[in-house]
């Protein structure tokens, strides 16, 4: 089996590539690369590892026509086109958790920076001066502190701060009274948080919702004296308008990490304004959170690529590597079964119900469902996978439905696709042998046993003596071969169903002969 190749495209802790090679991956490594060379190269990797500078966009991910994974050594993936990520099929992941300590500790080291304006002291200082009356400062014990956000970073900025001895107001719409009380934090609304917080620091991601979310007629409403630390996201805070308070003094100081433009501009509104502190995009920069996020990406990403465990993901279910062995049987029964009643619904599918039964209801479902969907889309395109088909189907406005029966039937596991169409309902149910074989067992209500393999012909007719004998003839002098031949059907003389594997395709002059065998109802080639 060749190796899966992976290409780290940003500067990353050496551990990332160790564990590639460990864990059975070539892997090449080229931070700094210009957009047209990623571009030229990404067609030959499975696997893209970056952090915030490498900005996977459309035309990069149009060029990598064999990539599987994206994964962000990091939390933030605004550099990482998803949705064309996942119309192509390829996950994308991150590590959501590894740089957070880093991250909420930059965030307190800036407050401190900014009470005591501890860059400015030391620029002048180093310069010879000895300016002890120039930089009075503020203590932090006793102040109100306003997150905006209090997710992973915000909730430990939130605890350091308490350490502080200071007061944690937040505003974060996803924070519920229980999480509030937990973090010992009062949850408030924003107008409140922006009325009442000595220091706000900033923590969400930056979306439609947060984009300027401290714009103009926000901060003009902060407390006078107010300092604002952003550590998450440029874009979230109004940069021109905060130039203008800091210099009216309504604004008392200002501490950013990241901005809407990366890197700035030489000539920045900011740079250069007294009581303005920044960093590039130093965040998640230490040791420890370094080492974390590429041990954590690596092992996932080359845990994706060697045996399909999926964790982290942005754009599928999560599947760890112990599920994944046993969910691969059942994403293969249930692809087939997707594509079988694909290939056989007419026009549009606006309802799907997949139903588990049995051992098949105790397992995750959603890798299932979207095997199915992967299936029963590929009638649609051939790039469609279990990561894309679900977008693809909401897409097209599919209604989904997921039922699961633990309790066993005649079979110990089952999986049953129902599609709903203007022509009515009609279902295909498959279980597995003990070796993991996929079978059909159940076609439109008939039990019918059959591989579902290869190039295929399903014939449904009137079930009458001297039928099989003719299709036979007819498929016997066209010298096509037949490998296997399944027969179900309702009640003798009522509904029949045969499905046919053939060694070589079926042309359409001869599916029309068989269509003109007395008693057949329809005819349609298949393929597995
Ligand atoms: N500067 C850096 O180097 C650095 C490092 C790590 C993370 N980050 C950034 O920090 C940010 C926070 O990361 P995290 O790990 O805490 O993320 P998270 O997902 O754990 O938390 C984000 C929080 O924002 C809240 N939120 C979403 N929309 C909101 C809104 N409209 N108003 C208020 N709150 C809202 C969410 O409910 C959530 O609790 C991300 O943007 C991330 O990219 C920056
Ligand atoms: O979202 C993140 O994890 C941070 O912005 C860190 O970005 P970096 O990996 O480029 O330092």
């Amino acid at each position: 089996m060749t190796k899966p190749k992976v290409l780290i495209s940003d500067k990353m802790d050496p551990n990332a590539a160790r564990i590639f090679a460990e864990r059975g991956c070539d892997v090449d490594v080229k931070p700094g690369m210009t957009k047209d060379e990623l571009i030229a190269c990404i067609g030959e990797y499975d696997g893209l590892a970056i952090r915030s500078a490498t900005k996977v966009t459309a035309d990069v991910l149009d060029a990598a026509t064999k990539l599987k994974v994206v994964g962000r050594a990091g939390i933030g993936v605004d550099n990482v086109d998803i949705p064309h990520a996942s119309s192509k099929g390829i996950v994308v992941m991150n590590t959501p958790f590894g740089n957070s300590i880093t991250t909420a500790e930059h965030a307190i080291a800036l407050i401190m920076a900014l009470a005591r304006q501890i860059p400015a002291a030391d620029r002048r200082t180093q310069a010879g001066e000895w300016p002890k009356n120039d930089f009075m400062g503020v203590e932090v014990t006793g102040k109100t502190l306003g997150l905006i956000g209090a997710g992973n970073i915000g909730s430990i900025v939130a605890s350091r701060a308490l350490g502080l001895k200071m007061k944690v107001i937040a505003y974060d719409p996803f924070l519920t009274p229980e999480r509030a009380v937990e973090l010992g934090v009062e949850k408030v609304d924003l107008g409140a948080l922006v009325e009442r917080a000595d220091f706000i620091t900033l923590h969400t991601p930056l979306t439609d919702e947060t984009r300027n979310i401290l714009s103009r007629d926000r901060l003009e409403k902060c407390k006078k004296g107010v300092r604002i630390v952003n550590c998450a996201r440029g874009g979230l805070v109004d940069e021109v308008a905060l130039k203008d308070l800091l210099d009216s003094g309504h604004i008392a100081g200002a501490a950013l990490d990241v901005f809407e433009v990366e890197p700035p501009a030489k000539d920045h509104p900011l740079f250069g304004t007294p009581n303005f502190i920044c960093t590039p995009h130093l965040g998640a920069s230490t040791t420890e959170a370094q080492v974390n996020v590429a041990l954590q990406v690596a092992e996932q990403m080359a845990d994706f690529l060697v045996n399909g465990g999926v964790t982290n993901a942005l754009n599928m279910p999560s599947l760890s590597a112990e599920e994944a062995p046993k969910l691969k049987p059942y994403m293969a029964l249930a692809e087939k079964l997707g594509s079988l009643v694909g290939q056989l619904a007419h026009g549009d599918l606006p309802k799907i119900s997949i139903e588990t039964e049995g051992a098949a209801a105790q397992l995750n479902q959603k890798p299932i469902v979207g095997a199915v969907l992967a299936g029963l889309m590929r009638r649609y395109s051939q790039s469609v996978n279990m990561v894309n088909a679900p977008f693809l189907a909401r897409e097209r406005g599919m209604e989904v439905r997921e039922i699961r029966n633990e309790r066993e039937g005649i079979y110990h596991t089952l999986v049953r696709v129902t599609v709903e169409t203007s022509q009515g309902s009609r279902s295909v149910a498959g279980t597995l042998f003990s070796n993991g074989a996929p079978r059909l067992v159940e076609m439109f209500g008939i039990s019918i046993e059959a591989d579902l393999e290869g190039d295929m012909l399903y014939i449904s007719n009137t079930d009458m003596p001297g039928f099989i004998g003719s299709v036979g003839a007819i498929l016997g002098e066209a010298n096509i071969n037949i490998g296997t031949f399944h027969l179900g059907r309702r009640e003798a003389g009522g509904e029949a169903i045969l499905l046919l594997s053939v060694d070589s395709p079926v042309s359409a002059d001869l599916i029309d002969k068989i269509c003109k065998v007395r008693n057949v109802k329809r005819v349609q080639p298949l393929k597995f």
